[in-house]
């Protein structure tokens, strides 16, 4: 045998160990139990915490599991500044770790919901992290703990793998523990009997208590709310699967603190939740220091609670970063048009916020160990000003704006927008994003805006400057125009053109009653213009290249005629800016319109947007949502339903039946084949905006090489896997496909287990992933 032999014959079984054991926890945890298990994975703030956070989810988690992502602070460890100010119980270290953790979670929201997975973060503080590994995998009655290889051993103060050996001596044998560098198993203990850790319920779990030592922090949605008995916990409404330990039982009252006082932000008194109807499940975050309490059950007091994938599942949610982006919260789909009917105000998180105590608001004072859970619906009470310091002075990127932008935008006082929207009243209420609202105005000449006001934090500031910075270089017809802004009285808002017919996403996706099925003359119309604009964006115009980086339906407003109009900035960067280094803290968007790449990698390049400009297309064509939980299994996803379709080229099953079969078919085939380019798996496949800009246009040369280019879609899908292969082994080694160097020769539609080493792509894997997964439930 040749050396090369032998290394390839090792490496094949180092593979081969590694699927079995996930094949191991695919069938046998994944089978659909009642309950599902937890899978613990301890992370830091790096990239190879990314790695193992995705190999978790991927690999070791099933529908229906949990999966905690436990962050240890250590007052010995030096993992970062933030890290161990944090552990020195800095509370704003404490709370902007919180956050970048939180960040590094949300890239994943979209796969859990897909995949039914309930991801959890938890912040405790303990002096031995190993110790506190074992005692919280304990608490959580895992059945699988998850470490890294540290490659500097001195990191958590003793090698990684000695870490993993001795949690293994100290857990029960039931609880597997993996520990993983570059998705290579490095150690591995697996539990005696997996399926029995499997039923382990919360009960049992309630018998094994967290680590007295431990101080925990913990992000809390106020997600399924339900009220709590009122005998067990006053006024207060906590999560159904998250309630605080102290809620079932209130001996113990001592807090984290030292006070005597309740001091969980759930169950204390002060903490009063508003009536459930004006909860919407969807928004509500709080960072909550949970006390110890040996007696409770660690699994209904899961102190860190970032997201609820499981409830957000019931809404199939348009994704957002939660916390870094400021304005950008969880949104479900039908957030928008349910906040506007009803006027009901919704709560979030404003990390900067102070203690207050509006009427019926739930609020907490804040510091590092206290988050704070506001309402910030139309009518809540106007938060305390984050637009200037203590003295009243601005900060710096709002001191300039005036100055720089006074010649090319109006600068509003808050009184005239006041005055222009009627009191910011409900009835001029015509759109709500993720930390906006978007009301109508009028001006004495008869000029009809739209101001946009953005719930003020120090993100939205940025935001804000970003957005005036960028928008204010761009003049296109189909990119909507900034007539003027404000920043005035801890108000930051902005004044666009008024778009009459509201978004595409309203007009597609809207209450269908009163509205007629947007004609396919519109649709392409649509289609042309945002190409177009994309286009400028992306340099075409000879101005400063930039990348929208949140192309949606929900962001093309439509003007009387049907004319579209690129919105929302917010999110958009210089292309000079963006790194196509993936970043752990700076993947924003929403999900269902976000590239592969993004996801995975957080790599950002022009790219994103034309993968999300496919998806718009696909929307146009089908009439269908990017993400929809009505559809039927393994449909959920307009992408993966529409590729199949797209590749047969099959018309009648692509296109929105309301059309009625009234359509131009020459571009029909047009806009099929520029989403079929758009949503290529791979960045590089994917053509420039231009040449699909000239394709939809019906250049007669594009459409040719456009037609070619698709129908030789096998040749390509090879070159694909090559250079997915490595893309992922250059870039991250990203655990989560295993591809091998022998093992490219494997066919990517050959979706049996033993070729979930050589998945052909990410995109394959995860719907291969998705469908097994579906037969589950
Ligand atoms: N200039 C405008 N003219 C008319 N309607 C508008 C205008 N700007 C926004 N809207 C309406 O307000 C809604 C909310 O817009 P906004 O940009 O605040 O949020 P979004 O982009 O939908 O969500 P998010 O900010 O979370 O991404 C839009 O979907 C649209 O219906």
């Amino acid at each position: 045998m040749t050396k090369e032999e032998d290394a390839a014959k090792k490496k094949k079984k180092e593979t081969d160990k590694n699927e079995t054991f996930v094949e191991k926890q695919m069938t046998e945890e994944g089978a659909g139990g009642q309950e599902g298990k937890t899978v613990v994975v301890a992370i830091r703030m790096d990239s190879q915490s990314r790695e193992l956070l995705t190999w978790a989810l991927v690999k070791a988690a099933a529908p229906g599991d949990r999966v905690v992502a436990l962050h240890v602070l250590s007052s010995s460890a030096s993992a970062g500044a933030g890290s161990s100010a944090a552990a020195s119980g800095q509370p704003a270290a404490v709370f902007s770790l919180a956050k970048e953790l939180d960040a590094m979670l949300a890239v994943y929201e979209g796969f859990c919901n897909l995949k039914q997975i309930d991801l959890k973060l938890k912040i405790c503080k303990g002096s031995s992290i190993r110790k506190v590994l074992v005692s919280e995998a304990k608490a959580f009655a895992a059945s699988i703990l998850i470490l890294g290889v540290a490659k500097d051993s001195r990191a958590m103060g003793s090698s990684s793998i000695s870490v993993a050996k001795f949690c293994a001596k100290k857990l029960p044998s039931d609880c597997s523990v993996v520990a993983l560098s570059e998705g290579k198993i490095f150690f591995q203990r697996e539990a005696a009997d997996n399926s029995k850790s499997q039923k382990k319920s919360s009960k049992d779990s309630s018998k094994v208590n967290s680590d007295e030592n431990n101080e925990m922090f913990c992000l809390l949605p106020i997600v399924g709310t339900k009220r709590v008995n009122d005998k067990d916990c006053k006024s207060s409404y906590v999560p159904e699967e998250n309630a605080c330990s102290t809620c079932p039982d209130q001996n113990d009252s001592s807090s984290t603190d030292g006070s005597t006082g309740n001091n969980c932000s759930i169950c204390a008194p002060e903490a009063a939740a508003p009536p459930l109807d004006e909860l919407k499940k969807e928004d509500s975050l709080a960072l909550v220091p949970v006390k110890k309490k040996s007696e409770a059950p660690p699994t209904s007091s899961m102190p860190i609670v970032v997201k609820d994938s499981r409830e957000a599942r019931q809404g199939w949610p348009s994704l957002r970063r939660l916390v870094l982006t400021g304005r950008k919260s969880i949104s479900l789909e039908k957030h928008k048009s349910s906040a506007v009917q009803s006027g009901k105000p919704y709560s979030s998180v404003h990390p900067d916020r102070k203690s207050k105590k509006p009427d019926g608001t739930m609020i907490l004072n804040l510091d590092g160990e206290n988050g704070a859970v506001v309402q910030v619906g139309a009518d809540s009470p106007p938060p305390p000003s984050v637009l200037s310091d203590e003295e009243g002075r601005l900060p710096e990127e709002l001191e300039s704006l005036e100055q720089k932008y006074s010649s090319v935008c109006r600068i509003f006082s808050k009184e005239e927008l006041m005055q222009a929207t009627s009191n910011f009243s409900p009835e001029n209420l015509i759109g709500k994003g993720g930390s906006s609202n978007v009301y109508k105005a009028y001006l004495s000449d008869g000029k009809e805006l739209a101001v946009k006001t953005l719930k003020p934090s120090q993100d939205a500031i940025k935001e804000f400057v970003s957005e005036i910075e960028i928008i204010t270089t761009l003049h296109h017809k189909n990119i909507i125009s900034l007539f003027g802004f404000c920043f005035e009285n801890n108000s930051l808002m902005l004044v666009y053109d008024y778009a009459s017919r509201g978004s595409l996403e309203d007009i597609l996706h809207g209450e269908k009653e009163s509205k007629p099925v947007l004609s396919w003359p519109e649709r392409y119309k649509v289609a042309i213009g945002v190409a177009e604009a994309l286009d400028y964006l992306h340099g075409g115009g000879s101005t400063e290249p930039a990348i929208h980086r949140d192309v949606k339906s929900s962001n093309i407003l439509l003007s009387e005629d049907f004319e579209p109009q690129l919105s929302d900035f917010g999110l958009a960067t210089w292309a000079s800016a963006s790194t196509s280094q993936p970043s752990c803290s700076d993947v924003a968007g929403t999900f269902g319109y976000l590239a592969p790449e993004y996801i995975l990698y957080g790599k950002v390049n022009e790219k994103i947007d034309v993968y999300a400009f496919g998806v718009v297309l696909l929307e146009l064509l089908s009439g269908r949502k990017p993400i929809s939980a009505v559809c039927p299994k393994g449909q959920e996803s307009l992408v993966m339903w529409a590729k199949p379709i797209l590749q047969d080229g099959d018309v009648k099953k692509i296109i929105d039946p309301g059309l009625k079969h009234e359509f131009d078919s020459n571009q029909v085939e047009r806009m099929i084949l520029a989403a079929s380019l758009c949503v290529r798996r791979l960045h590089g496949a994917r053509p420039q905006i231009a040449l699909i800009s000239k394709l939809l246009r019906g250049d007669d040369g594009t459409v040719e090489w456009a037609r070619l280019e698709v129908s030789s879609r096998a040749e390509v899908l090879d070159d694909e896997m090559l250079n997915l292969e490595s893309d992922i082994k250059s870039h991250l080694n990203l655990a989560l496909l295993d591809v091998e160097d022998d093992s490219i020769s494997v066919s990517s539609t050959d979706h049996t287990a033993d070729s979930l080493t050589v998945s052909s792509s990410v995109e394959n894997y995860l719907q291969w992933r998705w469908s097994r997964s579906s037969n589950f439930d």
